[in-house]
């Protein structure tokens, strides 16, 4: 095991390049599992998620070559497998071979996902989707054990907009009998993605990135060529990272439109920001004003930079209020925050922030984006060493990081723990 090592306070000041999106990905390659021939996605993050699934694939009988940002994914040679445990324990997005191996062979065993466990985060939604397109729903000692003779469409309305289920529907649909309505289906960027991946590969779905998506069945999907999405978590991280560092970064390789609240939060707490075509520069200013955010679902603030944002609001003057609406408990970069001398208090679904320097401190990662948080958090420390455990939640979702970070000029390196 490895831990990140920050000698912080030094203003971040350069370019950096975003990879593409591990939201997309993840839910693209088990997408690719219903062509019957070679699908090539490009611009794919090199994150362990990604490798993880490379190897889920090929369990399956799938065909697999990943040289940097490409892979070729030949499934002409997939069979179906129960998939009980094992690798598909390590990652939340394990969850789309349901919908993947139900719609390529009417069935998928799968286990209950795995992934960052800052709590119960559960799948009835899917479930519920998949019931109401004839499936047969068991659980099995923890498997979810899905089988259908024929998938037929259905009107299904969400009780909850989940990115999950919206997509899990999809990659099952695009092979059912008949149209599929999603009522109350999530917009994020990465579910235009896999429709747009899907579309490609001969479905027929529209409105995805609107509450309403409806999808055409087909019978079968072929293979095709696409590019991933820039990773707007990764891209807002270092937006984050260049404002609390009071420095001056391009961040270069996004779609702004997907940043806008983002965007918006910086610039009431008084940071710079400049959209430009596919980047966005920030520079940070020496002092910023107390905001309050709330995470919402898309297109409101993500609740995947709520945790870096936390670490960003220790740095304004005055009191800033950071309340989740879409994981109600998600907080357990906080206590690590507060062995750093932050000022927070949690309140239901609220951190109170109240903006004060930090100090260095060994401190602990305990889910992906409470790393980034404390990522941030060291960048800003300007006396002692801050040392984070836990790093391998980190390579879920930043590859490059301690590259991109010494590009930019901080003072970063990892150590064997
Ligand atoms: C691999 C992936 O894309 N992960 C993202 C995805 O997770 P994931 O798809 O798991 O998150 P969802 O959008 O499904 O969850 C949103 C909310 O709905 C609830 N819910 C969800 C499904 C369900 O069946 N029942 C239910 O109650 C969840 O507990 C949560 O409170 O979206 C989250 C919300 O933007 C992000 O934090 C994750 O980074
Ligand atoms: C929670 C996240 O990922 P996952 O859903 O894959 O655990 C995240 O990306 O912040």
């Amino acid at each position: 095991m490895e831990k990140l090592m920050i000698r912080g306070g030094r203003p971040l000041r350069g370019t950096v390049q975003i990879s593409g999106a591990k939201n997309s990905a993840v839910a693209l390659l088990p997408a690719s599992l219903l062509a019957e021939t070679e699908v090539v996605l490009d611009n794919l993050p090199q994150l362990s998620d990604v490798a993880v699934y490379s190897e889920i694939l090929q369990e399956l009988g799938g065909k697999v070559t990943w040289e940097g940002g490409v892979m070729k994914i030949d499934p002409s040679g997939l069979v179906s497998k129960p998939m009980p445990n094992g690798k598909v324990n390590l990652l939340r997005a394990s969850y789309y071979l349901m919908g993947a191996l139900l719609g390529r062979f009417g069935e998928a065993t799968i286990g209950l996902p795995g992934g960052c466990n800052f709590e119960p985060r559960p799948i009835d939604q899917h479930i519920k989707g998949f019931e109401a397109l004839g499936a047969t729903v068991t659980n099995d000692h923890g498997s979810i054990r899905i089988s259908a003779k024929q998938l037929r469409g259905a009107k299904i309305y969400l009780d909850v907009v989940s990115v999950g289920a919206t997509i899990n529907i999809m990659l099952a649909a695009s092979k059912a009998k008949g149209s599929t309505i999603i009522e109350n289906a999530a917009k994020e960027p990465e579910i235009i993605d896999v429709a747009t991946l899907l579309n490609s590969m001969g479905a027929k779905i529209k409105g995805a990135g609107t509450e309403t998506i409806r999808i055409e069945g087909v019978d079968s999907l072929h293979g095709c060529r696409h590019s991933i999405i820039p990773d707007r978590i990764q891209a807002g991280t270092y937006m984050i990272a260049a404002a609390a560092t009071r420095g001056d970064v391009l961040i270069d390789n996004v779609i702004p439109k997907h940043l806008e609240a983002m965007t918006a939060k910086l610039l009431e707490m008084g940071v710079q920001v400049y959209e430009l075509d596919e980047a966005i520069r920030i520079v940070g200013g020496p002092s910023y004003e107390a905001i309050d955010v709330k995470a919402l679902v898309y297109p409101g603030f993500a609740t995947d930079l709520q945790s870096p944002m936390t670490s960003l609001l220790t740095q304004a003057t005055g009191v800033s209020i950071l309340s989740d609406y879409v994981y109600s408990n998600r907080f357990k970069h906080v206590p690590e925050l507060v062995r750093m001398g932050a000022k927070i208090r949690v309140e239901g679904r609220s951190a109170i922030i109240e903006g004060g320097p930090l100090n260095a401190a060994k401190v602990q990662a305990a889910d992906l984006r409470a790393g980034a948080a404390l990522t941030v958090a060291g960048l800003t420390v300007s006396e002692g060493i801050t040392e984070i455990t836990g790093v391998e939640y980190i390579d879920r979702g930043y590859d490059f990081l301690v590259d991109n970070l010494r590009r930019l000029g901080a003072d970063v390196w990892r150590e064997n723990e």
